[in-house]
C-alpha cells in the first residue's frame, strides 16, 4: 500500500489493512458529545512546565507540521488525570481547506478549523518509543486544543512565520532558541475532557490519555492561510490532514468541568 495518507486512495478507511487495531475499541479522534460525558471532581488543573528549547526543528513530516525539540528537553506535564510526570515530546498540528473542517475531534458534532496536539510520554518509560509501545492508555498523554479563526495569536506566530520555510514534505528549520512554547497554553489548564484512545494516525496505538480543551484557542486567518499553504508528500494542499471521529463503544468521557 502506498504510504499512508489522507487521500482517496490512502485514507482513513485504508489504515486498517496495515493497522488492524484501526477497528479497535480505543481509537481517536471522537465526537465529544456534552449530553453524554460525566463530570468528575477528582479532576484537578494540569501542570505543564516548558523549559526554552536550545535546538529544536520545525519540520513537514509529510502528513503534519512538527515542532520536535532534541531528546531530554527537560519539559514536564502533571496533574490533571494523570499518575506520574510525562515529558514533552513535540507537537503537531491537523487542519482544514476551509473554516468549516479541519480538527479530529468535534464537540456535539461541531468541527473547528484545526487542532493543535501536545505530545507527551510517560516519565517510566525509558524512550518516547518505548511509552507508545507500552500497552494500556498510559503511555502517552496528549493535550488536544481546538483552533478558531479570530485575533492573531502571538504566541503561535513564530511559528507560523517559519510555515514558509517548511511548505514542501521532508524539509525542516531550526526554531529560534528564544521561542517560548509555554505562552501558547493558557494560563490556566482547566476545562477539558478526558477518555483513553489513540494515536489518530498510523500506528494507531492505543496508549494515549487524551485531554480536550473546552476553550478554543483563536489563530488569524492569515495563520490558517499558512496552514493551507503546506503540501503534502503527493505535492497536494495538506489541508484534510484530519481522521474522522471513531465509535466510542464502552468508554466513558470524564470532564474536569459541569
Ligand atoms: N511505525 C511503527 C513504529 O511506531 C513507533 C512509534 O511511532 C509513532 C509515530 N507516531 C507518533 O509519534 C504520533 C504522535 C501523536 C499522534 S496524535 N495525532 O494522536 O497526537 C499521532 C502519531
Ligand atoms: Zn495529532
Amino acid at each position: 500500500m502506498a504510504p499512508w495518507g489522507y487521500e482517496k486512495d490512502n485514507g482513513p478507511a485504508h489504515w486498517h489493512k496495515d493497522c488492524p487495531i484501526a477497528n479497535g475499541k480505543n481509537q481517536s479522534p471522537i465526537d465529544l458529545i456534552n449530553g453524554e460525558v460525566k463530570y468528575d471532581s477528582g479532576l484537578k488543573p494540569l501542570t505543564a512546565k516548558y523549559v526554552p528549547f536550545s535546538d529544536a526543528k520545525f519540520l513537514n513530516n509529510g502528513h503534519s507540521v512538527q515542532f520536535q525539540p532534541s531528546a531530554g528537553n527537560g519539559s514536564e506535564l502533571t496533574g490533571g488525570p494523570l499518575a506520574v510526570k510525562y515529558n514533552f515530546e513535540q507537537f503537531h498540528f491537523h487542519w482544514g481547506n476551509n473554516d468549516t473542517e479541519g480538527s479530529e475531534h468535534r464537540v456535539d458534532g461541531k468541527m473547528y478549523p484545526a487542532e493543535l496536539h501536545f505530545v507527551h510520554w510517560n516519565s517510566t518509560n525509558p524512550s518516547f518509543k518505548d511509552a507508545v509501545g507500552s500497552g494500556g492508555p498510559n503511555g502517552l498523554a496528549v493535550l488536544g486544543f481546538f483552533l478558531k479563526v479570530g485575533a492573531e495569536n502571538a504566541a503561535l506566530k513564530p511559528i507560523t512565520d517559519l510555515i514558509p520555510k517548511v511548505k514542501d514534505a521532508g524539509t525542516s528549520v531550526t526554531v529560534p532558541s528564544n521561542f517560548d512554547m509555554q505562552a501558547i497554553l493558557p494560563a490556566t489548564l482547566t476545562d477539558y475532557y478526558t477518555y483513553d484512545g489513540s494515536l489518530t494516525t498510523p500506528p494507531l496505538a492505543e496508549c494515549v490519555k487524551w485531554i480536550v480543551f473546552k476553550q478554543p484557542l483563536e489563530v488569524s486567518a492569515a495563520q490558517m492561510e499558512a496552514f493551507r499553504s503546506v503540501i503534502n508528500r503527493d505535492g497536494k494542499p495538506m489541508g484534510g490532514n484530519y481522521r474522522p471521529p471513531c465509535p466510542l463503544h464502552d468508554r466513558a468521557v470524564k470532564t474536569s468541568f459541569k
